[in-house]
């Protein structure tokens, strides 16, 4: 099924009467994009993450939840090969919180913004009266690179679907301490043209079902290809782990077979790229299991509006 998440935002979407002129990119991708005249333009996105839903403060620590909350928002800049420019930080803290924590917070905000020269340049602190879960949102800003920046719509049949890294087990520990893939995607953009992009953060089925949906494609993947994390493979079902479980944080990515072949002669860094299947004309998911037997694939990644009640 469909995720709820999407048919909401797709509705957001239909709803939206922006002038493409002055927003050339609007709801649906992992960022928006802001004509500024003169062919100048910025990119903005907006990420809140929750005590109990993106982290757990009993096992994690403020340095690890500001670090992630701002490569989250870092890993969508890279979604659409941007150039990260700044962040703004808003805070909810729940009763009696105190200023040391929020130091322990910013130093993992400065930790990520000092690696991927993305400086904090505002934010607003406010707090609960009762008893709540503590939530951080980053907002950030970044710029066009040389290319365009990449979509979700633009996968055609017959591409090449590409993932960064390896996916899978997340929860284990990736999900605190993960590189967002801005070399990568940058130099990918340099290097060959892709024609779709995101980041994985709801999970690889979920993910691809956007991509082709938004592309009016349909994808066949490969199993025996997908790259599993070894954090995935100590999971009862590594294979499940790698297509659902979500913040991979890596990017998927399509591009035309022969700029495929290419990519993969000239690809030089240390993050690994994998082919992992291929669009198809029509909709729809399908995986090609490691017994040869063809199967559906239904995004079966991470919805907010499908919690327990
Ligand atoms: N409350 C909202 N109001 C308007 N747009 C939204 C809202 N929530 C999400 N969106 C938009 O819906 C699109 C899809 O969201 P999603 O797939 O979750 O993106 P991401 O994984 O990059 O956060 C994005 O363009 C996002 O900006
Ligand atoms: C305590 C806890 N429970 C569950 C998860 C797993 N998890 C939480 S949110 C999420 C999906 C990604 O988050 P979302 O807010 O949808 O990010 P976006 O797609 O908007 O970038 C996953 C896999 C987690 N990281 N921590
Ligand atoms: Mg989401």
């Amino acid at each position: 099924m469909r995720p709820h998440e999407d048919d909401i935002t797709a509705w957001f979407h239909q709803q939206s009467r922006i002038d493409p002129s002055l927003f050339p990119i609007g709801i649906g991708d992992d960022m928006a994009e802001v004509c500024l005249g003169d062919a100048a333009s910025v990119l903005i996105t907006t990420d809140m993450l929750l005590d109990g839903s993106h982290f757990d403060l009993t096992t994690a620590t403020l340095e690890q939840v500001g670090y992630k909350a701002m490569v989250a928002s870092l890993s969508d800049c890279a979604a659409m090969a941007t150039v990260p420019l700044a962040a703004v930080v808003a805070v909810a803290l729940p009763p009696g919180f105190g200023q040391s924590r929020l130091k322990q917070l910013y130093a993992g905000i400065a930790l990520a913004a000092e690696k991927y020269d993305c400086p904090l340049i505002g934010g607003d602190i406010t707090s609960w009266r009762q008893s709540h879960p503590f939530a951080v949102n980053v907002t950030m800003l970044s710029r066009r690179a040389a290319n365009a920046p990449v979509r979700r719509n633009g996968a055609k049949a017959g591409d090449a679907v590409c993932v960064t890294g390896s996916l899978g087990g997340s929860l284990l520990r990736k999900h605190l301490a993960f590189e967002p893939r801005v070399r990568e995607a940058l130099k990918l953009a340099q290097t060959v043209t892709l024609n779709a992009m995101m980041d994985i953060s709801d999970g690889l089925s979920t993910d691809l079902n956007r991509i082709c949906e938004q592309s009016g494609v349909g994808a066949i993947l490969d199993a025996a290809s997908i790259p599993i994390s070894d954090d995935a493979r100590t999971l009862a079902d590594p294979l499940a782990a790698a297509l659902h479980d979500g913040e991979d944080f890596e990017l998927l990515f399509t591009l035309a077979s022969e700029q495929c072949t290419r990519l993969m002669q000239a690809w030089d860094d240390p993050t690994p790229i994998s082919q992992i299947g291929r669009i198809a004309e029509g909709s729809g998911m399908k995986v090609r299991m490691p017994d040869g037997r063809m199967a559906e694939l239904t995004p079966g990644g991470y919805d907010h509006l499908n919690e327990p009640e």
